[in-house]
C-alpha cells in the first residue's frame, strides 16, 4: 500500500519532541513489511537539509485566501532514512530555522497543508492512505473532503494520529478564508467551541483516528482540553496504538552518541563507564544514584514541580542522590532550575537547551529517569530509558501506565506514583535510593527491562490493519 505521512516533524530532519521520533520511524518499519510509505514535511533550514542531496520533484502554485504562493517539492535523492522523504519549500513561510514558535504559524501550516494536497492532486494516481499527524496537518481530511478544488481526492482514506491533544491549532473564523473554497454547509466540520479547531476538524473528518496508547484514548474521554465530548461521540472510529521505539537509533550496543557500548548482560559495567564520564562532565559525585529528567519544561510534563521536588529530595536525603536535568521550555522553570545549581554542588546540575547527542549519553549514564507528567499520551523517554537499562520513575498516566510496571508488583522493574506532587516525587526518589543500594535487584531489573520488546516491529502491524480496513 502507498501511505503518505504528513507531519511537521520527522527525525533526523527536524525534531522538537516525540512526534519527530515516531514519524522518523513508523514509515521505515512499514516499508520493511513491503509497503510504500513516504513522508512529506515542511522544508525548514535545518542541518539535514544542507548535508543531503535533493532533487526537484514538483513545482506548483497554491492559493491561501488572496495570497498566492509558489511551492516546490524536493525529494531526498538516496532514500537514506528508509523511506522517500519529500520537503515542501514555500519561500518566506516555511524556510526558517525553527519548527514552531512564529507569529504566523497558522498561515505557515495552512499553506503547507494546501501545498501537500495540491501536489498530491497532481499525481496521476491516488495514494492508498493519507496519514496526518497532530493539528498541524489535521485540516487535510476536511480539505480533501469538502473543498471543491480538491474533490478528486475525497475518496482517499485519511487517518489522523493524535500525539498530543493539548495543542489544537485554534484559529478565528476570519482565517476560514485562508482555506481552499469549501462547501459552506460543511463549515461545522471545522468548528469546535466557536473557533476553527483543526484538531477537532481532523477528528470529525478523518476516516480513522488513532492515539498513541490505549490508556490515553480512555483518558481523552474525560480530559482532552475541551474535546472530551467530541472524542466520546467519535469513539467508534478511534483506536489506541502504542508507539514503538526505533532500535536502529536507540540501542546502547550500537548508539554512536554513546562512548561505552553495552547490552543486557554487560549493563552494569557499561552504565558505570558512561555514568563516570557524565558525572565528570556535569561535576556530579559518582557513587550516588543518578536521577535524570529529559524533556520539554512545560506544565504537561509537570516540569514546574521539579525545582521543589528536587529541593525536597536533596534536603531529605542529605546528599545521597544526584539529579541531572536536560530540557528547555517555560522561562520561569528554566530560571528556577538554573538557580538551584549553586546550592547543591556535586549533587545537582542542569543543561537548559535541546541537545540530541547529550540526551543519548544521559539515557546511557543515568540510573533512574523521572517522568512526573500530568499528561503523557505515550511517552518515548521511558521506553528509551528501559532500552538503556535506566529505571523509569513515572506518574501512572497515559502511556506511562501502559509501559511501566512498579517494582513492587510481580516481575516489575520501575517506580510508579500517582500524583505530580513534591511529596510523591520525593517519596519515589527515596524508593530509588533504597533499590539502588541493592545491587542484585538493580542488575536484575536493568537486565529484565532491556529485554522487553518495545520495537516498532511490535506496533506497526496494527497500523497496517487499520489501513487495510479502509480499503474497499
Ligand atoms: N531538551 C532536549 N534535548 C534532547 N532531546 C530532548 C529534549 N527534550 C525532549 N527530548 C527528546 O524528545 C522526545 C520526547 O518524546 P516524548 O514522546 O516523551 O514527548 P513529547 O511530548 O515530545 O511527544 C508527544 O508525542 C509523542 C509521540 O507520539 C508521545 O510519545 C508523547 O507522549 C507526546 O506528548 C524524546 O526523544 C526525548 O529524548
Amino acid at each position: 500500500m502507498e501511505i503518505v505521512h504528513v507531519s511537521a516533524e520527522c527525525y533526523p530532519v527536524a525534531k522538537a519532541g516525540g512526534l519527530g521520533d515516531v514519524v522518523g520511524a513508523l514509515p521505515k518499519y512499514l516499508n520493511k513489511l513491503g509497503h510504500n510509505a513516504k513522508v512529506v514535511m515542511p522544508m525548514y533550514r535545518t542541518r539535514f537539509l544542507y548535508q543531503n542531496e535533493w532533487e526537484v520533484d514538483f513545482k506548483g502554485r497554491g492559493q491561501m485566501g488572496s495570497y498566492w504562493f509558489d511551492y516546490t517539492i524536493i525529494k531526498e535523492k538516496h532514500n537514506k532514512l528508509g523511506f522517500s522523504l519529500y520537503l515542501v519549500d514555500i519561500n518566506g513561510l516555511l524556510d526558517r530555522e525553527k519548527i514552531y514558535g512564529y507569529g504566523d504559524d497558522t498561515e505557515r501550516f495552512t499553506a503547507f497543508q494546501i501545498a501537500v494536497v495540491d501536489w498530491i492532486n497532481h499525481w496521476q494516481h491516488k495514494p492508498d492512505v493519507l496519514h496526518c499527524h497532530d493539528h498541524h496537518t489535521a485540516l487535510i481530511p476536511f480539505i480533501v473532503k469538502h473543498s471543491y478544488q480538491y474533490n478528486r481526492l475525497a475518496d482517499v482514506p485519511t487517518v489522523l494520529t493524535i500525539h498530543n491533544a493539548q495543542y489544537q491549532g485554534w484559529m478565528g473564523w476570519d482565517k476560514a478564508a485562508l482555506l481552499p473554497v469549501f462547501d459552506t454547509w460543511k463549515a461545522g466540520q471545522l468548528e469546535w467551541n466557536k473557533t476553527i479547531n483543526p484538531l477537532a476538524s481532523g477528528i470529525k473528518c478523518a476516516w480513522k483516528v488513532t492515539t498513541v496508547s490505549w490508556s490515553y484514548l480512555e483518558e481523552l474521554r474525560t480530559y482532552a482540553n475541551g474535546l472530551e465530548k467530541l472524542l466520546e461521540y467519535e469513539k467508534g472510529k478511534c483506536v489506541g496504538i502504542l508507539n514503538g521505539i526505533d532500535t536502529d537509533v536507540w540501542n546502547p550496543a550500537t548508539d554512536p552518541f554513546v562512548n561505552h557500548h553495552y547490552n543486557y548482560s554487560t549493563v552494569d559495567a557499561g552504565k558505570a563507564a558512561n555514568k563516570l564520564e557524565l558525572c565528570k562532565e556535569f561535576e556530579l559525585e559518582q557513587t550516588n544514584p543518578l536521577v535524570v529528567f529529559i524533556g520539554r519544561l512545560v506544565g504537561e510534563k509537570a516540569a514546574d514541580v521539579l525545582p521543589d521536588a528536587v529541593l525536597s529530595a536533596l534536603y531529605g536525603l542529605q546528599g545521597k542522590v544526584n539529579f541531572l536535568i536536560l530540557g528547555n521550555g517555560e522561562p520561569h522553570v528554566e530560571w528556577q532550575l538554573n538557580q538551584l545549581k549553586g546550592n547543591f554542588p556535586g549533587n545537582y546540575n542542569v543543561f537548559i537547551g535541546y541537545d540530541e547527542a547529550l540526551s543519548h549519553r544521559i539515557y546511557a549514564g543515568a540510573d533512574f529517569l523521572l517522568m512526573p507528567s500530568r499528561v503523557e499520551p505515550c511517552g518515548l523517554n521511558q521506553m528509551y530509558a528501559m532500552k538503556y537499562g535506566t529505571v523509569p520513575m513515572v506518574r501512572s498516566t497515559g502511556g506511562l501506565k501502559d509501559t511501566v510496571v512498579d517494582m513492587g508488583d510481580w516481575q516489575g522493574w520501575g517506580i510508579r506514583f500517582n500524583h505530580a506532587s513534591v511529596g510523591d516525587i520525593a517519596y519515589s526518589v527515596t524508593r530509588a535510593v533504597d533499590v539502588y543500594a541493592d545491587k542484585k535487584q538493580m542488575t536484575a531489573m536493568r537486565s529484565h527491562m532491556m529485554q522487553i520488546d518495545h520495537s516498532w516491529e511490535h506496533s506497526v502491524q496494527q497500523y497496517v490493519d487499520i489501513y487495510q480496513s479502509l480499503k474497499y
